[in-house]
């Protein structure tokens, strides 16, 4: 029988290991909620720059990180992102954006309030929910039911994000990657990192069909009970 008691997924990992379109398959194929938090910090990001807010200064992003209201849809078909009512879905996706984030979700003042809303959201989910990000298994939600950590090589993940951003150059692409991972694993508060709980996943050379099969079969093994 069928276990109805929700069923909470992290999934970290660094940039292009395939957590957001792993996520939110996963998600769609078994009902359940999903939480894209990198966009949650791109939102926070935007909303600094086109506010004039100096993303290289921590005080200023700290006092200004409790002003915006971030909104998050949780449906995998439709993750939509407000924030104060405006849909930035697009604009948060810009290089600018991309190559601010870093130091924007540094700020502990920044985390505080965005892992707050991040743990109001999952609570929320009735059937349980897929969260993915880069400290979800570690700080966010410890106690998950599952822990999935993606990697993949460099050249792999540059070469699937070049892809995406039509036009770019892959060293450029790899260059800017490597350097967003190197921020994002280095800084004191709530870095990116592999639970010690976490099943690592390395999707070089898996299909994303793969290596969705193999994280539904683990939370299928999980509700069952395995
Ligand atoms: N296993 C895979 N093999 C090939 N391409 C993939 C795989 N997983 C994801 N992709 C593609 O790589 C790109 C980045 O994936 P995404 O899910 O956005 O990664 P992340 O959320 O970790 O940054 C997307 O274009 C996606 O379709
Ligand atoms: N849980 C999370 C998720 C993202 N982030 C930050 O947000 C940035 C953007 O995350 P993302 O998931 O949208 O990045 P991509 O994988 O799409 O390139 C990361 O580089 C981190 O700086 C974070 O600090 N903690």
């Amino acid at each position: 029988m069928e276990s109805a008691a929700p069923v909470i997924v992290a999934i970290d990992g660094p940039s292009g290991t395939g957590k957001s379109s792993t996520s939110k398959a996963v998600a769609a194929q078994l009902g359940l909620r999903y939480l894209d938090t990198g966009a949650q910090y791109r939102a926070i990001t935007w909303w600094m720059v086109t506010n004039g807010i100096d993303t290289d200064d921590p005080q200023a992003i700290a006092a200004a990180a409790g002003k915006p209201e971030i909104v998050s849809g949780t449906d995998p078909a439709d993750p939509a992102i407000t924030v104060d009512g405006v849909d930035v879905s697009g604009p948060i996706r810009t290089q600018e954006v991309t190559a601010r984030v870093s130091a924007v979700s540094a700020v502990p003042e920044v985390r505080a309030r965005i892992t707050e809303l991040q743990r109001s959201i999952a609570a929320a989910a009735e059937h349980g929910i897929v969260v993915e990000g880069r400290d979800i298994g570690t700080t966010v939600l410890p106690d998950a039911d599952l822990k999935i950590f993606l990697t993949a090589s460099a050249e792999a993940r540059a070469a699937r994000r070049s892809g995406e951003l039509k036009g770019a150059d892959v060293n450029a692409t790899r260059e800017a990657l490597i350097k967003r991972d190197a921020a994002d694993s280095s800084r004191k508060t709530s870095p990116l990192a592999k639970a010690d709980d976490a099943v690592e996943v390395d999707t070089t050379d898996l299909t994303l069909a793969q290596v969705v099969e193999c994280v539904v079969t683990l939370v299928e093994e999980k509700r069952a009970g395995k």
